[in-house]
């Protein structure tokens, strides 16, 4: 079993470095090799996502990916720049359901952004669409009839791609509550009618799941207004990443949200994927050691249930964390005064 570590910038070694140590803990026999992603692999290499990286990638059975983005990078070329290497590896290697569970841990209703009895009855999945939508159609700068300098990107969705990540949507049902919000913006965008014209004929493969659609902003609405209601929402690539931001914090932290990004590929241990912790490299308090690892170490526990079949060592892991946060062990981003390796011991105490 093979793991390979991306670090990449920011916090994202901050965070990873305690991953890495929980797995190490665990001796559960898993080589990890570590490469360069993002910002830094573009000051060593000159490429954000360069072919080693890549290589390494695809020869291992699945990839902990820290964060990547850094300020310096900000006004290269799109194609350089660090965020280019998540989107690559994204696409390249096809992992396009990308799994963001959002549950409150208890204890920590009070450190949600919403009431606590709003906060506690939070247990939901968004299944967030990851090769398409408007981040991968055509995109560029061209002059309008007025001579005037225009932005453009294309938004898009095929009948394949959403009928592969709407089966994936209805799977998770099945395995949870039974109940799919599909999000979208079908009474303004032909993507969205398309979307949920598909989404509709996938339901009827899942007659035991309740379908529902809404539109985003509706949906943004009630995610504060009353969280609980939601089971599993199937949202596309621009409309997953906005909301699940939103939802880490109605649990209450960035830094406890992770991430699973899936495709079709098996490997002799269970499905090739990609584990990263829903945030971003936080520049405003990298090299600090102030991050919440919490995200990374639970994106490491999804790992070791969905690609290497070890599903007790990662049941080891999420209660080990939950027990942290019962106790009070918690970061700035909670309120609390617990820096990044305080709570990697911690968690290390409790496996
Ligand atoms: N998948 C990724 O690698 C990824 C995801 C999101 C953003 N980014 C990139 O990260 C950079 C910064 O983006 P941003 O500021 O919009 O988003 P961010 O998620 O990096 O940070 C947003 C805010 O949340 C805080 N925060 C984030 N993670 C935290 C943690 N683990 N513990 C405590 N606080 C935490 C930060 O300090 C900041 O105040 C940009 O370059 C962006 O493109 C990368
Ligand atoms: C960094 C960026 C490309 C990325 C995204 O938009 O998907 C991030 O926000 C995320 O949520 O993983
Ligand atoms: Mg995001």
């Amino acid at each position: 079993m093979k793991i390979a570590v991306l670090p990449g910038d920011g916090i994202g070694p901050e965070v990873t470095r305690e991953a890495v140590r929980v797995i190490e803990a665990l001796d559960l026999g898993i080589a990890m090799d570590e490469a360069l992603v993002g910002g830094c692999a573009y000051k060593a290499k000159g490429h954000p996502l360069p072919a080693e990286t890549l290589d390494l990638a695809r020869a291992s059975d699945a990839i902990l990916f820290g964060a990547v983005g850094d300020p310096d990078c900000d006004a290269l070329e799109r194609h350089l720049r660090p965020e280019q290497a998540i989107l690559g590896l994204r696409k390249e290697l096809t992992l396009f359901a990308n799994l963001r569970p959002a549950k409150v841990f208890a204890g920590l209703e009070s450190h949600s952004a919403l009431r606590p009895e709003v906060a506690g009855a939070i247990d939901l999945l968004i299944v967030r669409e990851l090769n398409g939508d408007v981040y991968f159609g055509e995109k560029g700068f061209r002059q309008n009839a007025k001579g005037e300098r225009e932005g453009y990107d294309i938004m898009s969705y095929s009948e394949s791609e959403v009928r592969r990540i709407a089966h994936v949507a209805f799977r998770a049902a099945m395995g949870r509550g039974k109940r799919l919000c599909s999000v979208d913006k079908a009474n303004v965008l032909e993507t969205s009618q398309l979307w949920r014209d598909v989404i509709v004929e996938v339901a009827k493969d899942y007659p035991q799941v309740e379908l529902e659609h809404m539109y985003v902003d509706n949906a943004a609405m009630q995610l504060v207004r009353a969280p609980g209601k939601f089971d599993v929402v199937v949202t596309g690539n621009l409309f997953g990443d906005i909301l699940s931001d939103q939802a880490s914090m109605c649990v209450g932290s960035i830094g406890l949200l992770a991430s699973a990004s899936l495709g079709e590929r098996q490997t002799a241990h269970g499905t090739f994927g990609l584990y990263e912790p829903i945030h971003g490299s936080a520049p405003d308090i990298a090299g600090k050691g102030l991050a919440n690892p919490m995200a990374t170490i639970l994106s490491a526990a999804m790992l070791l249930r969905h690609s290497l079949g070890l599903a007790q060592a990662a049941d080891r892991i999420e209660a080990a964390v939950a027990a942290v946060l019962a106790d009070g062990v918690l970061g700035g981003d909670l309120g609390g005064t617990a820096g990044t390796a305080e709570i990697g011991d911690a968690v290390l105490a409790k496996l």
